[in-house]
Parts: structure tokens; C-alpha cells; sequence
């Protein structure tokens, strides 16, 4: 009796337990998913900073150049009417109240800084002088009253970041469930990890099932290159897992012992899963035990995928996801049953950058439903439209490989066709 689509996507999304919890050096990090959230542990900036290349002043000016500071320099204390030099990222000294931009302030012959551009060409700035100066209004014309007023005072904060402007210590930046990117990354170092505490990675076996797949060159005879392979062991990088391949055949003893040596989370084989006289898959499972959790589901193409549980313990469970050989079936398959699984045994709980799987848009152009089943069917992402694609057999990749995503038709019952602009779930591929 086959699963309804849906039902078939919640149950491998509720069937797993997240990983344990380990911490990892940053380094190690990327693609795991954050078992804690992420607080920050010091203010950020951890002190106020300057924005911008300039000087810091105190006060009304003009001032008097007393010094300089620079990125990683302690200063002291400055008092009204003074400035130091300073550089973008510097700890603001104490007693600076705003930062006057190199471009928009001069220094006279007698270190005295002013705002403004001077007279003599050796005290201009080296910088060269925006288009459109300090205190000139955005039409243009420079108000005489604009200067005096900034002569006599920058605006107190003007080009300063204040301590803990982007986070103050202790406050929750990202949540529990976030998958660590580069920016993740950056941002942990930033706010003082050297390690970050994340659920353990998924470890897969994919078992790629048939005497008639060959692993390189031109396909000859009757044999055809193996296709997914390549397709599922790069997919499953990208979702942060280690895969071990190895290529199977058609031999009922040779893919028990394979299954049952595995030591992984998830093992995925590929092919064997129909009725045909070495489809194996189904008498494997049985005779290792398994609990079928899904056989069959309500899905065109890829209806005779399945997923079961074997072996593990209570708090360590282990599955098996049989994929369909045909390659667009094992790839509704794997969107179906093996990422759901992964998402959740990874820890991810839908937070974070580029976590959603799937997102809606209005069809196109037309597309045929199945009375009974569910459609997915290969799209472009064109003006906010999902366009159906060509060549998207259950045998071919030639449309999936020009696809963003797959569309969710929902069986259409009486009703043959959805029409254009109808809005449908699209699966990120
Ligand atoms: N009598 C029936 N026959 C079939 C049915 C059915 O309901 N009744 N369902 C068809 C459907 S739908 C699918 S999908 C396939 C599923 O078959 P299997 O999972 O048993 O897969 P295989 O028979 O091993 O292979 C099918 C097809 O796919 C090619 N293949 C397999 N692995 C790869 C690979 N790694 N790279 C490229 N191509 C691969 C294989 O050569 C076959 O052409 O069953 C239908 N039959
Ligand atoms: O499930 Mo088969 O999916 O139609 O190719």
C-alpha cells in the first residue's frame, strides 16, 4: 500500500533523532549544524571603534594634532579642543566625541585641524576631496551657515562605531538548528569562538545497485554509466554529509553483506527496488530484519522508493532509503525520503541562511496532474514563475540538469491539469 506524498516526507523527516553533540574547531566547522545557539562573548565591536580615516576629536574646533592611533594602538585620554590622527578600526581614546573624515578636514601649517578643505596646497588632505563637500546641502550649494556650524562641533558619534553596536555580550546572534557557512564562521570568530558546539554529521553509505553500470568512459554494449554516483555523492557534500560509495551488483548476497557491514546512519542504494528478477532490495531488507517505515509512495516519477529502519539502538537509529534505479526516481526519492532525514539527523530545525528546502511560485505554464499521485516536475525559476521543463522522463537528467527546482503538483483528482499562474510548492534541487 503506497504512502501518500506528504505523509511519505513527514515520516523520514520524524522517523530520525539528531546526531550527538560535539565541539569542533572552527576550521572543521563548515556544513555542520549549531547544537547551541550562538551568543556573542563580548560586546561587538568589543570597544567603540572609528569608522573611517580621520582624525577623533573632543569638543568644539578647531582642534590641536596631539597624536596619532592606529588599528591595534591603545591611545590616552584627549581633552576639548583636541584631535589625534586616526584610523579606521582604532579604539576611539576617551574623551573623543565624533571622527572627522581625512577628506573633509584640513591641518594648518600650525597643526591646527579644521574642517574644510585649506587654502594652501600643502595642507590639503592627501586623500582627494569628494564631489560633494561637508556641510554642502544635497542640492549642492554650500551654506555658509552649514560650515560654521561644523567649525564649531561634528555631531557627537558622527563616524563612530559604539561598543557593542552590532551585538551586545551574552545576546543570542543565531539559534539552535543554524547551518555553519563561511559567514557563520566569520562571525563566530568575531565574537571570540575558536570551537563551536555542533551536531555530529550524518555519515552515508551509497550503494549504487546493477551489473550494468559502468564508473567511467563510453557507455558500450549494453552497459550504461552510472549516473547517480557522481549526482548523490557531490548532493550529499553540499548537504554536509560523508558518503562512502561503493557500486553493488545485482547479487542478493553481495548487497546483505554490504547493508549489514555498513556502520553509517543512512545507508542509500540506488536501483533494485521494483519486481523485476534482481531487484533485491526488498528481500534484503526482510531478511536483515528491517521495518519498513515507507513502501511505495503516492509520487510520479519515483513510486517504488522505500525507507526503512534496521539495526541501531533507541537513541542511534539506523535507515535504510531505497532509491528507484530510473535516475529522475531516485532523485524524487532523494528529496522525498533522504533529505528530510538528513536535514533532521543533522540537527537542522529550518533556521538559518539558505536552510529552506522549498519555497512557492506560480506555475508558468500549465502542467498535467496525475489522478492519484503526486508530480514533481523539473522547473526553471524565470520572473518569479516556475516554467516546466523538457526531457524530464523518469529515466532522463537532461531537464533536472537546467532545473531550480522540482514543482509539487498535487493529484488532480477530476482535474487534469493546474493551470498558469497557479501557485505550487517548489522542492530546491
Ligand atoms: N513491471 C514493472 N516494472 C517496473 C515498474 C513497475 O511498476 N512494474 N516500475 C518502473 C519504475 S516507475 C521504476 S522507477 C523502475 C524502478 O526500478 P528499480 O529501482 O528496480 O531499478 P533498476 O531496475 O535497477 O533500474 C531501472 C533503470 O534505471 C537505470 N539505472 C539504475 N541505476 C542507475 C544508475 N546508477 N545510473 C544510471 N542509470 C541507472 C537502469 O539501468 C534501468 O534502466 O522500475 C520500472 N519497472
Ligand atoms: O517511479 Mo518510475 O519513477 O516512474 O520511473
Amino acid at each position: 500500500m503506497s504512502t501518500s506524498w506528504p505523509e511519505a516526507r513527514r515520516i523520514a523527516a520524524g522517523a530520525a533523532i539528531p546526531l550527538p553533540v560535539t565541539r569542533v574547531p572552527l576550521a572543521e566547522a563548515c556544513g555542520a549544524v549549531l547544537a547551541e545557539s550562538l551568543s556573542a562573548l563580548v560586546d561587538l565591536p568589543p570597544f567603540a571603534t572609528s569608522a573611517m580615516d580621520g582624525w577623533a576629536v573632543a569638543g568644539p574646533g578647531p582642534w590641536k594634532v596631539t597624536g596619532q592611533v592606529l588599528a591595534g594602538q591603545e591611545s590616552s585620554r584627549i581633552a576639548d579642543g583636541e584631535a589625534v590622527e586616526i584610523a579606521t578600526g582604532a579604539r576611539m581614546p576617551s574623551g573623543a566625541e565624533a571622527v572627522l573624515r581625512r577628506e573633509r578636514g584640513f591641518v594648518d601649517p600650525h597643526e591646527r585641524l579644521h574642517v574644510g578643505e585649506g587654502e594652501d596646497p600643502h595642507s590639503r588632505p592627501a586623500v582627494p576631496a569628494p564631489q560633494r563637500r561637508y556641510g554642502e546641502s544635497a542640492a549642492g550649494s554650500v551654506t555658509t551657515r552649514a560650515l560654521r556650524g561644523t567649525e564649531l562641533g561634528l555631531p557627537i558619534g558622527t563616524d563612530i562605531r559604539p561598543q557593542g553596536q552590532e551585538s551586545r555580550r551574552g545576546e543570542t546572534m543565531l539559534s539552535t538548528g543554524t547551518r555553519v557557512t563561511p559567514a557563520v564562521l566569520g562571525l563566530a570568530a568575531a565574537a571570540g569562538y575558536d570551537d563551536l558546539p555542533v551536531h555530529e554529521p550524518p555519515r552515508v553509505t551509497l550503494l549504487v545497485i546493477g551489473d550494468e553500470l559502468a564508473a567511467s568512459g563510453l557507455p558500450d554494449g549494453a552497459r550504461v554509466r552510472d549516473a547517480l554516483g557522481p549526482m548523490f555523492g557531490a548532493w550529499l557534500a553540499q548537504l554536509g554529509v560523508r558518503t562512502t560509495l561503493a557500486r553493488v551488483a545485482d547479487d542478493a548476497g553481495d548487497l546483505l553483506a554490504a547493508v549489514a557491514s555498513s556502520p553509517a546512519d543512512l545507508v542509500i542504494t540506488t536501483g533494485g527496488t521494483a519486481r523485476g528478477p534482481v531487484d533485491h532490495v526488498h528481500r534484503v531488507l526482510s531478511e536483515l530484519g528491517a521495518r519498513l517505515l515507507v513502501d511505495g509512495v503516492a509520487v510520479r516519477p519515483g513510486h517504488p522508493m522505500l525507507l526503512a529502519q534496521h539495526g541501531g539502538t533507541r537513541h542511534h537509529r539506523r535507515f535504510v532509503a531505497g532509491l528507484p534505479g530510473n535516475p529522475l526516481a531516485a532523485v524524487a526519492g532523494f528529496v522525498t525520503l533522504v533529505r528530510p532525514l538528513l536535514r533532521r539527523l543533522s540537527g537542522l530545525d529550518g533556521g538559518g541562511a539558505g536552510a529552506a528546502a522549498s519555497h512557492f511560485l506560480p506555475l508558468g505554464d500549465a502542467v498535467r496532474t496525475h489522478p492519484t499521485d503526486t508530480r514533481l516536475v523539473p522547473v526553471s525559476v524565470t520572473d518569479a514563475c516556475a516554467a516546466p521543463l523538457r526531457f524530464t522522463g523518469p529515466a532522463m537528467l537532461r531537464g533536472l540538469a537546467l532545473a531550480d527546482g522540482l514543482a509539487v503538483v498535487p493529484p488532480g483528482g477530476g482535474v487534469v491539469a493546474l493551470g498558469a499562474g497557479q501557485r505550487v510548492e517548489v522542492l530546491a534541487v
